[in-house]
């Protein structure tokens, strides 16, 4: 029997959100029975209306097409108020100790295990993936929190001993209102994993996410303030390309993270260099996935599975490239293929769901468009690659598709150059080590690989030549927040989760101290 999520709703809450918000929130008894009515920018310690009043835009319900809510962009004086709000956060949470800034993150933490459900069936409304992936989320976010919390404390400088007595030291400090943008495939993880490293550092932080999926990263927001963060520390301002730039070129800015494609990755290191502000750029990619025939098949399959199919394959670090040695390549498929086949589409909702609808129409439009130019261009469809018709009549105009395993690609395809972002995976051959090297690093991107063997010394003289930035063996796309994640070329500048963050949130000041006279030259 298919459990529904909505039972789960029904057991009390430990924290319940503000009275207004939670009843406009909390009732989500099945897919298509949600609309949020609440604003959904916050900053200054509420929620918050966009004073400017311009065109309002849908947003879609994935799983059934209807609109969920209208987002309401923020223009440049609400972009103001909200910087001007993190700037004053900013003087007095700068000025707290580790230990007390951990102390509100750690219950921001505890608020979040709390809320837990609430907060993935809220990510899977609006994003359509399924409830067990949106609560796997849920928990990255609220880890990556505890874990940047338990950091707080560490920041730490350096002691230099100078000639003379006279001694040097160095101070790790904040660099003020950071600006953290978000794409849409992990909108509630993803303002996480930017806040948790800023705020542990002393920062403040305007998050600006996807004008697709605007509804979980305030509730991340209002948690902050709950938590006891002070009016202002972490806001949200909701719009598209306008308040993004708003945001890149405020004066009082002094940091951009950003999540997205590489096209607009360009367009924020152009922005931020304006004002020579550092930026950490986590773009997209096109990894590969290497599975050479000495490997343990089960979980080479598994881990292609993993590696394409993920948040209906909307996922950046996804290894859509999978070479497969030759001599095994049609055991792999006929199990590959199986196994997919066998990948249960609906109602994000429902337990058993294990794939979701897309993000928006025109993004599953794109992903099939994808796959008929793969045809076109020679590949063989294995299985998928075509709309699916849920039988759930609410579910009537949701953006489903079946997954797809193209086979018989070849290196120059489009589907095996471009980031598709959709649950496509393209299997390719190789006879040796040295040529599917050369081929899997043949790309201007560089964000993950994997690699399956049970040769230990060829695992680790394999990753050693992969040229990205999260490398695998015999596994993919797991990503504990203890670990950086970054990419290398195209995909990315600097790195988020893992003690090297810290780097990214802070600038270094040097302080010499004389203890003797100055040696004048005049
Ligand atoms: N490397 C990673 O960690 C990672 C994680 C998730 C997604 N991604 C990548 O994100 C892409 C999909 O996300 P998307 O479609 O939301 O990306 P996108 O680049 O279209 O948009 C990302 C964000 O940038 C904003 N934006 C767009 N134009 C802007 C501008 N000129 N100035 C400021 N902000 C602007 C958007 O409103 C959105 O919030 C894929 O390429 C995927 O690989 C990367």
């Amino acid at each position: 029997m298919l459990r529904r999520l909505s039972a789960t709703l029904r057991r009390p809450l430990l924290w319940p959100a503000p009275v207004a918000a939670h009843k406009e929130l909390v009732r989500c008894a099945s897919s298509g029975s949600v609309k949020v009515t609440v604003p959904l920018n916050f900053w200054a310690g509420k929620r918050r209306a966009s004073q400017e009043k311009l065109s309002k835009e849908k947003v879609y319900e994935p799983a059934t097409g209807q609109v969920l809510c209208y987002l309401e962009p923020c223009g440049s004086g609400d972009v103001d108020e909200a910087v001007n709000a993190a700037k004053l956060a900013y003087g007095h949470w700068s000025k707290l100790s580790g230990m007390e800034r951990a102390r509100i993150m750690i219950e921001a933490a505890h608020i979040i295990e709390a809320r837990r459900e609430e907060i993935a069936e809220m990510e899977v409304v609006n994003n359509g993936k399924s409830i067990t992936e949106a609560r796997l989320d849920v928990d990255s976010a609220r880890l990556c929190i505890e874990y940047y919390a338990g950091m707080a404390s560490t920041l730490a400088g350096q002691h230099v001993q100078l000639s003379g007595g006279s001694f040097a030291y160095t101070r790790r400090e904040p660099l003020g209102v950071c600006v953290g943008i978000g794409a849409w495939n992990y909108p509630f993880q993803i303002a996480a994993w930017k806040s948790a490293p800023a705020l542990a550092c002393g920062n403040s932080m305007v998050f600006k996410p996807s004008p697709v999926t605007p509804v979980t990263a305030v509730m991340l927001a209002e948690i902050y303030a709950k938590a006891g963060a002070p009016d202002g520390l972490f806001s949200v301002v909701q719009g598209g390309e306008d308040t993004g730039t708003f945001l890149c070129h405020h004066p009082d800015v002094a940091k951009v993270s950003f999540t997205g494609s590489v096209p607009t990755g360009k367009k924020i290191m152009e922005m931020a260099s304006k004002g020579v502000k550092p930026v950490t750029l986590e773009l997209g990619g096109k990894s590969p996935l290497l599975i050479f025939s000495d490997c343990d098949m089960k979980n080479a399959v598994r881990g292609a599975l993993m590696a394409n199919f993920l948040s209906q394959g909307q996922v950046c670090s996804n290894g859509t490239r999978v070479f497969v040695q030759k001599d095994i390549l049609p055991e792999f498929l006929e199990e590959v293929v199986k196994r997919t086949q066998a990948i249960e589409i609906g109602d994000p909702l429902m337990e058993s769901t294990r794939m979701g609808a897309l993000v928006s129409k025109a993004h599953l439009e794109k992903v099939l468009h994808f796959v008929n130019q793969a045809k076109k261009e020679g590949a063989t469809v294995l299985c998928g690659g075509e709309l699916y018709d849920p039988s759930d009549p609410k579910l009537k105009g949701g953006y489903y598709m079946t997954p797809c395993v193209l086979g018989n690609c070849t290196d120059e395809m489009t589907c095996v150059k471009e980031e598709i972002f959709g649950p496509v995976m393209s299997v390719l051959s190789f006879e040796t080590e040295e040529e599917v090297l050369q081929r899997a690093n043949s790309t201007t991107l560089g964000l993950a690989a994997g690699v399956f063997t049970r040769d230990v010394k060829r695992a680790h003289r394999v990753v050693e030549h992969l040229k990205a930035g999260s490398c695998f063996i015999n596994n993919y796309n797991i990503t504990p927040v203890e670990v950086p994640f970054g990419g290398f070329k195209m995909s990315g500048i600097g790195r988020e989760n893992g003690q090297v963050t810290i780097e990214y949130y802070t600038q270094l000041k040097t302080v010499f101290v004389e203890m003797g006279d100055v040696d004048s030259l005049f």
